[in-house]
C-alpha cells in the first residue's frame, strides 16, 4: 500500500441540524483497498457526501486528490472519481452495456475510447457475457458489480463505493470483496460497510466510525490481531470479530 494521501480529512466536524455525524475526525486514505465501517446511521454515506462536495463541513479541512474538496470542479470530480451510491437507481431498460457507456460519455471520455473502455470495465468486474442484457434481467450481485463497472469505465484515481454488498448472499459478499481486492491494485477504493465479514482481514485498510469518532484507523490485518488478541465479553453470540468491533464502538447489540 503506498503512502500518497489519496484523502485527507483534518479535525473535521458536520452536523445534519442538531444531529452530530462527525466531531473532529482527522484521518488519511491512500492508495489500495480501505474499507470504511461503521454501525448503520454512523456517518458513512456522509463521509462520501462531504469529499464528494454535497455536504460542507462545519469546521475542519478535507483534501482530495492533493486539493481542498471545494475547490475540486464537477468535472474534475467526474473524471477523477468513481461513485457508487448505496442507493444505486438505474434504468432497468438499459442493456449493460448502452448503460456503461451512457456513463462513460457522461463522465466525458472521448467517444472513440468509450466502446474500448466498456469493454474493459465489463471484463474486469466479471460481465462481458451479459452485456447484452438489460439490467432488470440480472440478479442483485450482477447490477452491483454493473454499478462498479460504470464507476471505474472512465479509469479514475479513486472509486468510492457506498456499500455495494447490500442484498447479497454471504458468497456474493464473498465474491465481491475479491473482486475489490483484486481492482484495488490499480485504483485506490473506498468501500464503506456495515458487515464486517465484507472486510478482508488479509490486506487493505480499515477505518471505523462509531460515536460521530474514527474508532480504528490501521490495516484489516491489525485489526484482525487484535480481534485474535482480545478476550471479550461484549456478546457470547459474536464472532471474536464482531466482538472486537462491538467493543471498539461502544455498541452490543442492534442500533437504530
Ligand atoms: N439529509 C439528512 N438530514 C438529516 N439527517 C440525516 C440526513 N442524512 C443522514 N442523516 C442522519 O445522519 C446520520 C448518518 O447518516 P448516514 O446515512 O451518513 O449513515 P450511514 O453510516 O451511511 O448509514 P447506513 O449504514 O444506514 O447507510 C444518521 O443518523 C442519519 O439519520
Amino acid at each position: 500500500m503506498g503512502s500518497s494521501p489519496i484523502i485527507e480529512l483534518d479535525a473535521v466536524s458536520f452536523r445534519y441540524g442538531r444531529r452530530e455525524v462527525l466531531r473532529e475526525v482527522s484521518v488519511g486514505i491512500g492508495d489500495g483497498l480501505t474499507f470504511l465501517v461503521g454501525e448503520n446511521g454512523a456517518g458513512k454515506t456522509t463521509f462520501f457526501r462531504l469529499l464528494l462536495g454535497a455536504e460542507t463541513p462545519r469546521s475542519g479541512r478535507i483534501d482530495l486528490l492533493g486539493q481542498r474538496t471545494g475547490r475540486l470542479s464537477g468535472t474534475q470530480l467526474r473524471r477523477q472519481i468513481g461513485y457508487l451510491p448505496q442507493d444505486f437507481s438505474y434504468p432497468g431498460h438499459m442493456r449493460v452495456r448502452d448503460f456503461v457507456a451512457y456513463m462513460a460519455w457522461l463522465r466525458q471520455l472521448p467517444t472513440a475510447s468509450i466502446d474500448e473502455a466498456v469493454t474493459k470495465a465489463l471484463a474486469t468486474v466479471g460481465l462481458a457475457d451479459r452485456a447484452g442484457e438489460r439490467l432488470d434481467q440480472l440478479s442483485g450481485g450482477m447490477v452491483r458489480r454493473a454499478g462498479i463497472a460504470q464507476a471505474l469505465v472512465h479509469g479514475p484515481q479513486l472509486l468510492l463505493l457506498d456499500e455495494p454488498t447490500v442484498g447479497l448472499d454471504p458468497g456474493r459478499r464473498v465474491k465481491m470483496r475479491e473482486l475489490l481486492v483484486e481492482l484495488s491494485a490499480t485504483v485506490a477504493i473506498v468501500c464503506s460497510t456495515h458487515l464486517l465479514e465484507d472486510v478482508d482481514l488479509t490486506d487493505g485498510k480499515m477505518v471505523v466510525l462509531a460515536g460521530s469518532r474514527v474508532v480504528y484507523e490501521g490495516t484489516s490485518r491489525a485489526f484482525g490481531d487484535l480481534v485474535r488478541a482480545g478476550e471479550t465479553t461484549a456478546s457470547t453470540f459474536a464472532s471474536p470479530l464482531e466482538q472486537a468491533f462491538l467493543r471498539l464502538t461502544g455498541v452490543d447489540g442492534e442500533s437504530e
